[in-house]
């Protein structure tokens, strides 16, 4: 059996990235959602638990991380960021692994990594799909949020590579600052495109 093709998905904070993975999911496509195996990993009875809370003691409880605690511990300071991230992602890469191996056979599958670029995961697929929106959609959308204040998101898109960059780096764009039946239309065409691609209609 063959390998499928490996899409990443990817866009900064609140650009529409777990709905874009929706859609294509909905068409089919086999999605792995990195931020869902770290939340897995990382909730009640989770395998990185223990380890999280002898690295960031006080970071975890009976359900496991609490990630608000963590993400203060860990969002302003690089060098504890690093010290989680040398927890997490191995284990998300493994889980990764796993999932390209359950779908040979598959013509393609999406891999959903918010940190693509951030984390050099973009060297381990095969294309690079980034959602963008205009930086006053994105920046309504989030602010709407709870919890979040102007403040938590500069930081946060102080560590995302910019968005300009992340488009300039794609293989392809979803624009995700349209209607989303729009939106939808754009994925659907990108399937057919890479179905097509894959039948060797098109030379890859
Ligand atoms: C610190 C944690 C527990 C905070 O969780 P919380 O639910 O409060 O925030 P959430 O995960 O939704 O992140 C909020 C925003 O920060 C960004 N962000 C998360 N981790 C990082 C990171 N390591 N570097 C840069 N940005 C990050 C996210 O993309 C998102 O836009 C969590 O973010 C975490 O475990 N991060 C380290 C693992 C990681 O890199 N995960 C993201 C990709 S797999
Ligand atoms: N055309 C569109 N495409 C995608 N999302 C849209 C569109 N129009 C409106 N939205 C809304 O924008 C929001 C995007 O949130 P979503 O959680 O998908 O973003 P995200 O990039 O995964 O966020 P984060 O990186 O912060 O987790 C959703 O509420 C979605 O309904």
């Amino acid at each position: 059996m063959t390998k499928p093709l490996t899409l990443g998905l990817t866009g900064s904070i609140g650009m529409g990235k777990s709905t874009v993975a929706a859609m294509f999911e909905a068409a089919g496509v086999p999605v792995f959602d990195a931020d869902a195996e770290v939340r897995a990993m990382q909730g009640p009875g989770g395998r990185l638990v223990e380890q999280i809370e002898a690295a960031f003691p006080g970071s975890t409880g009976t359900d496991g991380v609490l990630r608000d605690k963590l993400g203060d511990q860990v969002f302003g300071d690089k060098r504890a960021l690093a010290r989680l991230e040398a927890i997490v992602h191995p284990a998300v890469a493994k889980e990764r692994e796993a999932f390209l191996f359950e779908h040979y056979g598959t013509p393609f599958v999406v891999f959903d990594i918010p940190l693509l670029f951030e984390k050099g995961g973009h060297n381990a697929v095969d294309r690079v799909v980034v959602v963008s929106a205009p930086a006053e959609v994105q920046r309504l959308r989030v602010l709407a949020r709870p919890d979040m204040t102007p403040e938590k998101f500069a930081h946060i898109l102080s560590l995302q590579t910019p968005d300009a960059e992340k488009r300039q780096r794609a293989d392809y764009i979803i624009d995700t600052g349209q209607p989303l039946a729009e939106t939808e239309r754009e994925v659907i065409a990108l399937i057919e495109l890479l179905h097509t691609e894959i039948a060797g209609e098109l030379p890859l």
